[in-house]
């Protein structure tokens, strides 16, 4: 039987809007061992990184060098935790699900699940996160993980951020909407598989998901799934900070979700982007628990 083991990862350091750090607990509170109890994997809950508050941090601690990315020092000892976190949940047999905080706990996912292994990446997001300090247009880090894990500018042969068994071929962008321009460069330049909204409109979510699942596992120990909830359209899950109209809808969602389970290829996941204080009645909470509870094999019959 599957073990799944959770860890929470409550940041805001990568965010503009403040709240994504109260996503662990939305996300444990919206019934999330239940689901996957229902899913049919044992669930262990490994509690939270202990994330000092924002507050108490001086968000340009590393500037100059650090170029334009806030808390880049706090980003990179949560991430390097979390990088133990799920290595070690790996060695011990377990999968690992992360729950965000923002987006820039990625870095840790993909640090920690491709460290002894080659692995693959699907980002199931309304944007492509592919900035760097140099090109981001806000210092947002949750803008910049995979770029970060793929070492890209000032990432480049970074000890705790880069993701060595990470490879460009299988890495798949679902979902993109709101892409930056240096961001359309990049995906160009290095051959991405992305995926925008008018090819899931085109082709069909089932169709997509299945292409960007074979094209991240192709030759590689397993997939890492990241999914931002703001990937989804806000009127299905309001609870984000960066929402952008034209997402996808639930069922789509759960379809594709469906589909990364039946792939069989699934090594480690994470929920990010929760936002509890723009949320309404936690609804974004609870479909993130059931968007998971598909991955991991939930069926009606
Ligand atoms: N994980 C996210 N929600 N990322 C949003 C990124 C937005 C924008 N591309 C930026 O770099 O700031
Ligand atoms: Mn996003
Ligand atoms: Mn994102």
């Amino acid at each position: 039987m599957t073990t799944v083991r959770i860890i929470g990862a409550p940041t805001d350091y990568g965010a503009n809007r403040r709240g994504v750090d109260m996503g662990p607990s939305a996300i444990r509170y919206g019934g999330l061992a239940d689901q996957l109890g229902s899913a049919g994997v044992d669930v262990v809950d490994a509690g939270d990184l202990a994330v000092p508050r924002a507050e108490e941090r001086d968000p340009d601690a590393d500037a100059p060098s650090a170029g334009n990315a806030k808390f880049l020092r706090e980003t990179a000892d949560v991430c390097r935790r979390l990088a133990d976190e799920v290595g070690g949940t790996l060695t011990d047999g377990a999968v690992p699900l992360g729950l965000g905080g923002d987006h820039s706990i990625a870095i840790g996912s993909l640090v920690g699940s491709a460290r002894d292994a080659d692995v693959g990446a699907v980002w199931f997001d309304a944007h492509a996160d592919l900035n760097t300090p140099s090109t981001t247009p806000s210092g947002n880090v949750h803008g910049m993980p995979l770029a970060a894990a793929l070492g890209l500018d000032e990432f480049a042969g970074s000890e705790w951020a880069t993701a060595p068994g990470l490879s460009p071929e299988n890495v798949a962008l679902v979902g993109l909407r709101s892409v930056d321009e240096a961001e359309v460069e990049v995906i160009r330049d290095r051959g991405f598989a992305a995926y925008t909204m008018s090819d899931i409109d085109e082709r069909g979510i089932t169709d997509v998901t299945e292409e960007a699942m074979a094209t991240a596992g192709a030759g590689v120990d397993g997939v890492h799934v990241s999914l931002d909830l703001d990937w989804l359209d806000p009127k299905e899950a309001p609870g984000v900070g960066t929402p952008v109209r034209g997402g996808v809808t639930y069922r789509e969602a759960h379809r594709a979700m469906e589909i990364v389970d039946e792939a069989d290829s699934l090594r480690s996941m994470e929920l990010v982007e929760v936002n509890p204080t723009l949320d309404q009645h936690n609804e974004t909470a609870e479909l993130a628990t059931e968007l998971a509870a598909s991955a991991f094999g939930k069926r009606v019959l």
